[in-house]
């Protein structure tokens, strides 16, 4: 199995939603196909990769080293013994000539290839890549379906109290229980206003509510905000704090009882590593966030598992962040706790297969070979021109 092409593009995915740190207006992602010369059911195989949202296309760092690197290569340094392909070597081989630490954006670069990797390594195998994962790494057990929980609640221009029930009532319609809104951005009256209006929604049952800072407080104000959220019982409380700053969490955690959850800006298991060693979270109920697609891809992911498990972590504490069928197949495959879905935002990058409802907050994966984007349409059609070169 050889690759004979790489071609990538940018695409946008903006819009005028914000989170408590960032707006989305220029907002885009890189999309990646490998082109392979292995034919499998009369289709030349392909493996497609996309980075998740809140890093922008990495087109600099794929076409300038990493790239280059994958297809200057012999076969043989990418593949494996079998034949096919190697996520591992060719991650190495990427990684070439990299120093450690200070892993930056190129860690985003690396996991839009390792993502269309393993596509094209599951088509090749003609299964899907949940199924081969739970054949090589998980002992062949698959989960039937994944918890996905309904990630939106945004700020937006002229958005008041109405609109933000109405978007929770819409992903309660689409079969979600559990739901997620962002904070931080306003004064704090009015984010527990925002917080109680979805709260009604779900029938003042704050274990389906997630609430998400995207890092914007200090350690005052996340201690002031969690006193607040604290009698509402949440499901979780997202990234209060700097996703770097060890220490603070560890503070936090002292006085915030109830779920923590972060980890979508750590992109290596070093950084992992540091904040299970130093952020003082709590594996009996806090949640892991981090996101494969943004952080050097599955291989590394793996490598994560295991510091996981080193430290006496359950797989069942990681929900990761992005909303991809990626990181979909990775939850069912190896037995996560869930995965992220965005119902209404990031487009056509988020979501599932079609005509996958999801029922109670949870979806079943179909039976397409690698990670199923041909089985989204409108994802399909960005990535349909990139096969045809
Ligand atoms: O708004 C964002 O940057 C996305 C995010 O944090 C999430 O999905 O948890
Ligand atoms: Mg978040």
């Amino acid at each position: 199995m050889k690759i004979t092409a790489i071609r990538d593009v940018v695409a946008p995915i903006k819009s005028q939603i914000a989170n408590a740190y960032i707006d989305f207006s220029l907002m885009t992602a890189s999309v990646v196909a490998i082109e392979t010369d292995l034919v499998r059911d009369g289709r030349r195989v392909v493996g497609f990769g996309f980075n998740s949202n809140g890093r922008y296309a990495p087109q600099g760092l794929l076409r300038e080293r990493f790239i280059p690197r994958v297809l200057e290569a012999a076969p043989d340094a990418y593949q494996g013994e079998d034949g096919f392909i190697d996520p591992e070597k060719a991650w190495g081989l990427m990684m070439k000539n990299e120093k450690p630490g200070g892993h930056g954006e190129r860690s985003v670069a690396v996991g839009v290839l390792d993502m269309a990797l393993w596509d094209a390594l599951a088509k090749a195998h003609g299964v899907p890549l949940w199924r081969l994962l739970a054949e090589r790494y998980n002992g062949g057990r698959a989960d039937e379906t994944a918890w996905v929980y309904a990630a939106g609640g945004y700020y937006y221009p002229g958005k008041g109290l109405d609109d933000l029930k109405d978007e929770m009532r819409s992903y309660l319609d689409r079969g979600y229980s559990t739901v997620k809104m962002k904070v931080g951005l306003v004064p704090l009256e009015e984010d527990l206003a925002r917080i109680e209006a979805a709260l009604h929604v779900l029938g003042g049952d704050g274990a389906k509510l997630c609430v998400d800072v995207n890092g914007r407080f200090t350690l005052e104000e996340a201690i002031r905000f969690g006193h607040a959220i604290a009698p509402y019982g949440l499901r979780w409380y997202e990234e209060p704090l700097d996703p770097l700053d060890y220490l603070e969490h560890a503070a936090l955690a002292t006085l915030y009882a109830p779920t923590l959850a972060t980890g979508e800006n750590l992109f290596s298991h070093q950084d992992a590593r540091n904040l299970i060693r130093h952020g003082g979270l709590r594996p009996d109920r806090d949640i892991l966030q981090f996101d494969p697609a943004l952080s050097y891809g599955l291989v590394e992911y793996l490598r994560t598992l295991d510091v996981l498990a080193a430290h006496g972590w359950s797989r069942r504490r990681c929900v990761p962040h992005g909303g991809h069928q990626f990181a979909l197949n990775i939850a069912v495959g190896l037995g996560l706790g869930g995965n992220e879905s965005y119902p209404d935002v990031f487009a056509p990058f988020g979501g599932f297969a079609d005509g996958t409802p999801v029922s109670d907050s949870r979806i079943a994966m179909p039976d397409v070979p690698g990670i199923g984007f041909e089985a989204k349409s409108a994802l399909w059609a960005v990535m349909r021109p990139l096969a045809e070169g």
